[in-house]
């Protein structure tokens, strides 16, 4: 019912004609727009923007009521009033038995249209369009017990087929709303006597009625709003209401008939808007992404229950009755002067009379799609109101709504939105601030790296060249002291060979070499004497010169020059000096070898003995130090032992000789195994280049090996393999001796026998037996002789178990063959041997096998040495083996 002045107001949100999306739902009604049903007339109340609304006329149904049982009885003997043709939505009104008036409306439901039918037909359509935002009112009008309750607000709880509009409409709200971005709400009135009452709050009895100058909306904002997600959660309302709507009637003393229930269901629903459609080059370019326009859609379903109409009529009450009646009947005859006028294309509709009008002024020429349902009885008692409804129900048919659906711009919904934007923007911000930390980071450490690598490189570079720089100097240093000495001993030779030529003995051509060299040395060191005496002189003369400043540039430069000359000299008397001192202790050297090799007496010792010449050479040189410890320490042992490595071959076998000689001196020799001398020793023992050399460095390795701390780094730095391969490899018996006499020393360690056996020892002793030669036998036989003292300690202290070694490597034959030899040390070594090995029950076997026990009954009866005697007595007399066997062999001793 909308007045003139709603019809030329302005709707607040954005206006939007019926689109084809939602008009097709429209399609599915049963309301057909009939031709014959002027629409021209209603737009004119429709409002100034009723140009882009879309015409909805007021759908109308007519619902019969099946007799009830008073009608069945009552009216029994007679036609209902009413004869319906549902197939031609025509109702044929009886006038009397031979004349009745045709109606149509948009659907004539009989007596047996189900509940569901109803909904679908009369409110479905109007649920639709509130779900698409558009306002819908589903009112009941009829006489009372016609069934409007029955139709509208019956809740169904026994038999869900029996559920009226109210509930239907809400099931279908419910099921389509989405509950993250849609809300439903509720208000439950009731209109009696002019008085608005809140049937869920029955104490909120006066509610009035707002409507937006603006907009023409109307609104409660009195009445209790409650939020429904669910069915179970209207249904409780609709008891709620239903129950208070009986208490307020009892309380007013009223019938529930007597008052209009309203219902008012609030749909807001979320949609997007369109993006705009030509963005701006700022926003394309730009990161930040345009939300659709977010809008929401409000719209409200009205269900109206009115109260019974027949009663306006009929009522001749009196009191509050008649002043309820009045009521009544002013709400209902405004309600129907309104459609009146809106089916007349009135110019005023009376809306402001009645507050059911003012309520209901959407509904009826207004933006609401609005459906009636009029409900009739089929008593032919009743045929008046029944009219009076039919004809109430055609006139509504008239009214022309224009449906409009109201879009708000959602700025919540905007605000959320960009919300969750911001902070995705912030998260990915993070997320690239963080990439790029990251990359900043290993671009750094690669950079790092780099320059520690670039240092790296620097420095190793830097200390190749240092290296490379000390090398060539230490080389160019090696090269001029092997050239130094080089000289020293040609200048050596060349007067040995003289002596030697001359027939004198080395002795004295030696002593008068040492007179002579001695005399030109103190010749040498007179002159640097007088040379000396000659600079400091000048450097006084000089000195004078400077300080008084006389004689000019001229004088100093000559004087400097002949400074230089006289440095010049003493430099190169220096030089000399040192090359005759050199000369004179080789010279003093060769002659102590000669000496010891003419005087040499037998000893295990190559190059010392009890007769040493050493103390000869010591005697003649009047109380001196030995010229070997004076080479030592004029020379120093490191040069020494770096000319074992010379190049030149005839330096090297002069180096090992020196060496060798100072190897035989136990003071010397932890210093040369100290500086490494015994490396370079092995170091010649394994080049294999020169007999001389290998005898030389085998018997300085042999004089080393007679110390027990050299033992084990001779061991250690494989020593014993190279001296094994030297076994196998010399022929020359000096060579061999030396290597035997090596291994011998080695052989008498207890803590290497286990190593030395390992290594090949025991094999390249018994090997050099090939030779033959007496020395290398005694050797030989002194290193088993070693070797099975260690053994049999070893057995005695529990640490070895097990047969002998010696044994193990076949060294038997040899020792019994060997033990009654005619060389009285060699015979010596092998006898004690024996008696070692035959101290251990788990040899005795072995010896009684390989015919030991002969030879050991020998020794205990005919040794020349009576310790060895009583030790091969002792020891076959406590073996229970030896024992046996003698006794076998019917053997006493
Ligand atoms: N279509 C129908 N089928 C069967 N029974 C019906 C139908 N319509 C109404 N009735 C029954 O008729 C009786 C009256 O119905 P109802 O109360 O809905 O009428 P009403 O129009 O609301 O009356 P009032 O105006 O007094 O409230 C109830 O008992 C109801 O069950």
């Amino acid at each position: 019912m909308a007045s003139n002045g709603y019809r030329n107001g302005t709707l607040k949100g954005t206006v939007k004609p019926l689109t084809a999306a939602t008009s097709s739902n429209h399609k599915s009604s049963s309301f057909k727009s009939r031709s014959a049903i002027r629409r021209s007339n209603s737009a004119s109340f429709n409002t100034a923007a009723g140009d882009d609304g879309v015409p909805g006329r007021v759908r109308v149904a007519v619902r019969l009521r099946p007799r009830n049982a008073e009608e069945l009885v009552a009216d029994a003997d007679f036609a209902d009033c009413v004869e319906l043709q549902p197939e031609f939505k025509r109702l044929k009104l009886r006038k009397n038995n031979w004349d009745s008036e045709t109606y149509e409306f948009d659907e004539v439901l009989t007596e047996f249209a189900s509940q569901k039918r109803v909904y679908e037909v009369v409110a479905k359509p109007v649920v639709e369009s509130v779900l698409d935002g558009y306002n819908g009112t589903v009112m009941a009008y009829g006489q009372t017990g016609t069934g409007k309750t029955f139709t509208l607000g019956r809740l169904g709880e026994e038999d869900t087929s029996a559920r009226g509009i109210m509930v239907r409409s809400m099931e279908e709200i419910l099921a389509t709303v989405s509950p993250e971005t849609d809300s439903v709400s509720v208000s439950y009135l009731q209109l009696y006597m002019e008085t608005i009452q809140d049937l869920l709050d029955p104490a909120n009895d006066n509610i009035s009625i707002v409507e937006d100058p603006k907009t023409g909306d109307v609104s409660v904002p009195g009445a209790t709003l409650v939020d429904i997600r669910d069915e179970h959660t209207f249904l409780e309302l609709l008891r709620l209401g239903e129950a208070h709507r009986i208490a307020a009637n009892t309380k007013l003393n009223t019938e529930s008939s007597r008052s209009h229930a309203i219902l008012m269901v609030h749909v807001k629903r979320s949609v997007l808007g369109a993006d705009d459609a030509n963005p701006s080059e700022m926003d394309k370019s730009s990161h930040f992404v345009k939300p659709p326009k977010p809008l929401v859609r409000k719209s409200k379903l009205v269900l109206v229950d009115l109260a019974g109409s027949e009663r306006v009529h009929k009522s001749g009450s009196e009191g509050h009755m008649l002043e309820e009646a009045k009521s009544i009947n002013l709400s209902l005859s405004a309600l129907g002067k309104c459609i009146n006028a809106l089916a007349e294309n009135s110019a005023h509709v009376p809306v402001r009379d009645s507050k059911l009008t003012r309520l209901l002024r959407d509904s009826f020429g207004g933006t609401a799609r609005t459906s009636l349902i009029v409900t009739i009885g089929p008593s032919p008692r009743h045929r008046g109101e029944t009219a009076s409804t039919i004809l109430f129900g055609q006139r509504a048919m008239k009214v022309e709504n224009m449906l409009r659906i109201k879009e708000e711009f959602d700025y919540k919904s905007l605000a959320r939105r960009l919300e969750i934007q911001v902070d995705k923007l912030i998260a990915e911000n993070e997320r690239q601030q963080k990439a790029f930390d990251d990359e900043v980071e290993r671009i750094n450490l690669e950079a790092q790296n780099r320059v520690s690598e670039v240092e790296r490189n620097f420095t190793d570079a830097l200390e190749k060249e240092r290296l490379k720089c000390q090398m060539e100097y230490m080389e160019s240093v090696k090269k001029l002291e092997e050239k130094m000495i080089e000289n020293e001993l040609k200048h050596g030779c060349d007067a040995f060979t003289k002596d030697k030529c001359n027939g004198e003995g080395p002795s004295s051509s030696t002593a008068e070499d040492i007179s002579e060299l001695r005399k030109l040395l103190e010749e040498e060191i007179h002159m640097r004497k007088e040379a000396e005496e000659e600079v400091n002189k000048l450097e006084s003369q000089l000195g004078q010169c400077t300080d008084s400043g006389a004689g000019g540039g001229a004088e100093i430069l000559k004087l400097q020059k002949a400074l230089e000359d006289e440095a010049r000299q003493k430099k190169k008397l220096e030089e000399e000096m040192i090359i005759l001192r050199s000369q004179m202790l080789q010279l003093t050297f060769e002659a102590d070898q000669m000496r010891r090799c003419l005087g040499r007496g037998g000893s295990g010792n190559a190059y010392t003995g009890p007769d040493s010449p050493m103390s000869q050479v010591r005697d003649s040189l009047n109380g001196h130090k030995t010229p070997v410890a004076a080479l030592f320490e004029q020379v120093g042992l490191q040069k020494i032992l770096a000319l074992l490595e010379s190049e030149d071959a005839n330096v090297r076998i002069h180096a090992v000789k020196v060496v060798a000689n100072l190897a035989a001196e136990e003071a010397n020799q932890e210093k040369i195994v100290e500086s490494g001398g015994l490396n370079s020793l092995l170091m010649l023992l394994r080049s294999y280049e020169d007999e001389t050399v290998r005898r030389v460095a085998a018997g300085a390795i042999a004089n080393l090996a007679m110390n027990e701390a050299n033992q084990e780094l001779i061991m250690l730095q494989g020593g014993i393999s190279l001296l094994s391969i030297t076994a196998f490899d010399a022929e020359d018996p000096q060579t061999l001796r030396m290597v035997a006499g090596a291994i011998a020393n080695l052989c008498g360690n207890d803590k290497l026998q286990a190593k030395l056996r390992s290594e090949g020892g025991i094999k390249a002793l018994l090997g050099m037996v090939r030779c033959g030669h007496p020395d290398v036998l005694s050797q030989v036989a002194r290193g088993i002789a070693n070797f099975a003292k260690c053994e049999s300690r070893a057995s005695t202290n529990g640490i070895k178990s097990g047969r002998s070694l010696l044994i193990d490597d076949n060294a038997l034959p040899w020792i019994v063959q060997n033990a009654n030899n005619d060389s009285a040390p060699i015979r010596r070594h092998i006898e004690l041997a024996l008696c070692h090995l035959a101290q251990h029950e788990v040899n005795a076997k072995d010896l009684i096998n390989g015919g030991a026990l002969w030879e050991l009954v020998r020794i205990s009866r005919d040794c020349s040495r009576e310790d060895i005697r009583s030790l091969a007595r002792r020891t076959l007399n406590s073996s229970p083996v030896f024992r046996a066997e003698m006794r076998r062999l019917r053997i006493e001793l």
